[in-house]
């Protein structure tokens, strides 16, 4: 049984970037960015106004009650203007006419006559002026050819404001992980609107790593159960090598039983098998193999919190890998809860977190830590993880922590008021 730095090290040898594709920017979140990116322009592209108000020359500062002639109205959109030695007006948003470099807002001047039209023609001001206030300078936020995206960023809205910003219409992208999902056993019924009997129950391990894969950067190609038979396994394994998989994630049929029929399966579809069974708590009995040509077989126990185990710490490092990114940030947490691990396993403990009025992170574990309980994992904030040598940890130890979910930040559903 090996430990859980050695079998993400092994998995890890196993895997690298997948190719690269172009991706529209539009259609771009929740994809990985491949390379740098570049700007091709400035941002702001040009001097202009941050209120609307009056455009001036203030080189040499302009006194309160100055009175000024305005010659001019320049609107967003408006093409350059020479400003021709007198005021502009000026909308939030335009370019400043060529040799003004102030702006005042309008509720700061005084209007002292107006055209026939209703046009300003002559203001006061009522504050002192000096050159660059209310004016937001071309190149401020983003110099041409300057680096702003670096490969490895996950892409969401915030890259896709920058990006559409600058004018890029397509970006490289790595291509999403291919993962096939297999389900083993007699007992699963995929479709809810069937009635059970007998020892059946609901398939969850499908839909849940479907949703989980697709938060973590992957395409779910396929999401199948089969029954307990090493054939039928082999053949959902050769289908989905067919359908161009680059990841099969299975559940179940891994452990001890008669009907653990996995390993078996794997090796007589000639895969070289990476490990077989863990030092951890769930999710022991976790299996990955390598085919010859490829997909990479991860068979992840059928226990639903062995899968979900499974899924955050196994498969999605994998995952990660295979888009070109590097290991997750580490987080870490107060541990409110004492807890006495077994020694020598690594444990994925489902916990709730809140911050203290300190505003520090705080982790409780929840009592229910049986891995067949999907209740608790539901109310969950995230995992606490106590590596093999935790020992005995009191209240107040800081532990590694988790998001509950690949690809999320860390969110709370309670205050902690109620701790
Ligand atoms: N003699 C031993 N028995 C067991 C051991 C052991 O070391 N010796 N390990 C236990 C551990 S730990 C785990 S975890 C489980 C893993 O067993 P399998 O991977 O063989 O999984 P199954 O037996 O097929 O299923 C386990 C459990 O999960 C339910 N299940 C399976 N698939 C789904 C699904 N798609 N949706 C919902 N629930 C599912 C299944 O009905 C079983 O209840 O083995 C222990 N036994
Ligand atoms: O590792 Mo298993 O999930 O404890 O039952």
């Amino acid at each position: 049984m090996i430990r859980y730095r050695e079998a993400i090290e092994h998995l890890l040898a196993a895997v690298s970037q997948l190719p690269v594709e172009s991706c529209r920017t539009a259609a771009c979140s929740g994809r990985v960015l491949a390379a740098e990116v570049r700007s091709p322009i400035v941002l702001p592209g040009f001097d202009h106004a941050a209120m609307d108000g009056y455009a001036l020359a203030a080189l040499e500062p302009l006194e309160p009650g100055s009175e000024h002639r305005v010659i001019g109205s320049q609107a967003a959109g408006d093409a350059p203007r020479d400003a021709g030695g007198g005021a502009w007006e000026i909308m939030t948003g335009a370019r400043l006419p060529d040799g003004l470099d102030a702006v005042v807002a309008v509720e700061r001047t005084e209007l002292l006559e107006t055209a026939a039209d209703g046009s300003p023609r002559r203001i006061r001001l009522l504050d002192a002026l000096s050159e660059g206030q209310n004016v937001r300078r071309a190149g401020v936020d983003v110099q041409a050819g300057e680096s702003v995206l670096a490969p490895g960023t996950p892409l969401g809205p915030a890259q896709i404001m920058l990006l559409a910003s600058l004018g890029i219409a397509e970006v490289p992208v790595v291509r999403r992980p291919r993962v096939a999902v297999i389900g083993t056993g007699k007992e699963l019924i995929t479709d809810p609107a069937q009635s059970l009997s007998g020892g059946q129950i609901y398939s969850s391990n499908g839909p849940y790593l479907a949703a989980a894969l697709a938060m973590a950067g992957a395409e779910v190609i396929a999401c199948e159960v089969v029954d307990d038979t090493a054939v039928t396994y082999a053949d959902a394994v050769r289908r989905a090598q067919a359908a161009g998989a680059d990841l099969v994630v299975s559940t179940g049929a891994v452990s001890m039983g008669r009907y653990d029929f996995v390993p078996e399966a794997l090796r007589r579809l000639g895969a070289t098998a990476l490990f077989h069974k863990v030092a951890m708590r769930p999710g022991k009995p976790l299996l990955a193999a390598s085919l010859p040509a490829g997909p990479l077989v991860m068979a992840l126990p059928g226990t639903p919190m062995a899968v979900a185990a499974g899924l955050r710490f196994f498969v999605t490092p994998v995952l990660r890998a295979m888009l070109g990114q590097g290991a997750e940030p580490e987080l870490r947490a107060v541990l409110d809860t004492p807890q006495q691990p077994k020694a020598g396993l690594r444990h994925f403990l489902r916990a709730a977190f809140h911050l203290d009025a300190a505003g520090c992170l705080h982790a409780r574990v929840m009592p229910q830590q049986q891995p067949f309980r999907i209740a608790p994992f539901a109310a969950a904030d995230g995992w606490v993880v106590l590596d093999e040598e935790a020992g005995d940890c009191a209240a107040g130890r800081v532990v590694p922590v988790a998001s509950l979910d690949p690809g999320t930040g860390l969110a709370m559903r309670s205050s902690g008021d109620d701790a």
